[in-house]
């Protein structure tokens, strides 16, 4: 296969220490991918918050070095073949240890799998990483939205959105129910086999662990209150009730936690509580008593919901920022999809991606220009001048287009 990137001619590789520490230099190589739909309005201005971000921060001694790497529609236009993910992408995203994407397409009911799901699964990225907070003047359809601060920490390549799955009528799905049938005297419980997809839900004691571990440790290194294990272990015993039994034995186990009275739930030495949720009841709760969660730690599926749930409470996925993580690489990516329908068109927030980024450079150690982010962001919703998300919902505000939202932005740093 022909190779498509071009490294910058400028420009070094971040690197990773054994501690997993980075080593950042002042011109880092970072690749991007553009993504389908409205990748192409939102990550152009990702690009220009975050150079200018970084320009006002560091006066031109430091400079972020794009490199375009290519996944989705537009890879398969470039590659030819039928190529949705090019083993280059996958190998640079590893290679430069940093990366940000915009949105791919995945189709329903049919045609290639998720490349999200499949970015998260070669690259090992088992955290997904998604911070809801507030911004002061965000458009909510909650009475007290300041009151949600929840940093949820998802499971990022198991569970039932693996995609281990076979389609009703296909040879692989009778072999599966044939094998459930006779070998494992459960075919009684599929309540019409002849017509029945089947799909798998895998959920491991290690890949629960790591995730886990990450989240409790996030919570004692920034000081939050508590971390919730969300899950439906009530009815899916091993899997979500495994994750939960081997969270609290994990806390006990590495973190010293010790039960509250009877128990389950726990109390780490610092104060901090372990506590575990059913996800309906959690579903509920968010929006009655947001001020009781914090740090939230749950499987693939449950994160996926969650994610757009609590999005909801503070202004939508428009400004939903997302990490996906190992111990080594990072992908930032917003929490919402391509949103076709406004493709091309100047118009979707570009919020989510551009706080993505601003997750990135504090990952990088950049916090002078992340803050600015952060101040821009503030200063141009505070402006009254929002993209159409924000807008129909703010009564007075001015609704401008998805690059002009962008250079309000920077005119707020
Ligand atoms: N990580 C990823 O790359 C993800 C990819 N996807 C993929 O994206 C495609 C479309 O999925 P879909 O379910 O429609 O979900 P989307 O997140 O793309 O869009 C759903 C709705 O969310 C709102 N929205 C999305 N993006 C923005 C934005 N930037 N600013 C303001 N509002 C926004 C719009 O609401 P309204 O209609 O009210 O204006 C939109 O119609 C699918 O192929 C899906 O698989 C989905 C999620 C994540
Ligand atoms: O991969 C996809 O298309 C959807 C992913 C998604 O919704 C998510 O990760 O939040
Ligand atoms: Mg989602």
């Amino acid at each position: 296969m022909t190779p498509r990137i071009q490294v910058p001619a400028q420009g070094e590789r971040i690197t990773v220490n054994p501690d997993f520490s980075l080593n950042v230099p002042d011109r880092p190589i970072i690749p991007f991918i553009e993504g389908d739909g409205t990748g192409v309005d939102i990550t152009p201005v990702m690009k220009k918050v975050v150079d200018a971000a970084v320009s006002k921060a560091y006066g031109g001694r430091r400079a972020i070095q794009w490199m375009e790497i290519y996944a989705g529609e537009k890879a398969n236009h470039l590659y030819g073949g039928d190529t949705w993910l090019p083993e280059e992408t996958v190998a640079a995203a590893r290679e430069y240890v940093v990366s940000i994407k915009g949105p791919l397409t995945t189709p329903t009911s049919g045609g290639i799998r998720s490349l999200n799901v499949a970015l998260r699964q070669l690259l090992d990225l088992y955290v997904c990483l998604r911070p809801v907070r507030y911004f002061r003047g965000v458009p909510s359809p909650v009475k007290e939205p300041e009151k949600v601060d929840m940093v949820i920490f998802r499971e990022n390549t198991e569970d039932i959105y693996a995609g281990i799955e076979w389609e009703m009528g296909s040879d692989a799905v009778r072999k599966v129910i044939a094998f459930l049938t006779n070998e494992m005297g459960v075919g009684g419980k599929i309540r019409f086999p002849e017509t029945s997809a089947i799909g798998i839900k895998p959920v491991s004691r290690e890949g629960s662990e790591r995730l886990i571990r990450k989240a409790i440790r996030y919570a004692i290194d920034n000081g939050r209150k508590s971390v919730t294990l969300v899950h439906k272990g009530n009815i899916m015993k091993f899997t979500e009730g495994g994750f939960k039994k081997w969270g609290y034995e994990l806390a006990a186990r590495e973190f010293g936690a010790k039960p509250i009275g009877e128990g389950p739930w726990m109390e780490l030495p610092n104060g901090i509580v372990i506590k575990d949720v059913i996800a309906d009841a959690f579903l509920q709760q968010i929006l009655l008593r947001p001020e009781e969660y914090d740090v939230i730690a749950t499987l693939n599926l449950n994160g996926d919901y969650i994610s757009d749930a609590l999005a909801a409470e503070v202004g939508g996925i428009g400004i939903a920022p997302g990490a996906n993580l190992s111990d080594s690489v990072a992908m930032f990516e917003a929490t919402h999809g391509t949103a076709p329908k406004y493709a091309g068109k100047d118009y979707v927030n570009p919020g989510s991606l551009v706080l993505s980024a601003e997750m990135m450079l504090r990952h990088m150690g950049w916090t002078e220009a992340a803050d600015l982010i952060i101040k821009g962001m503030e200063g141009a919703i505070g402006a009254g001048r929002v993209t159409y998300d924000f807008a129909r919902l703010m009564p007075g505000a001015t609704q401008v287009s998805c690059s002009a939202f962008g250079q309000s932005i920077i005119d707020h740093m």
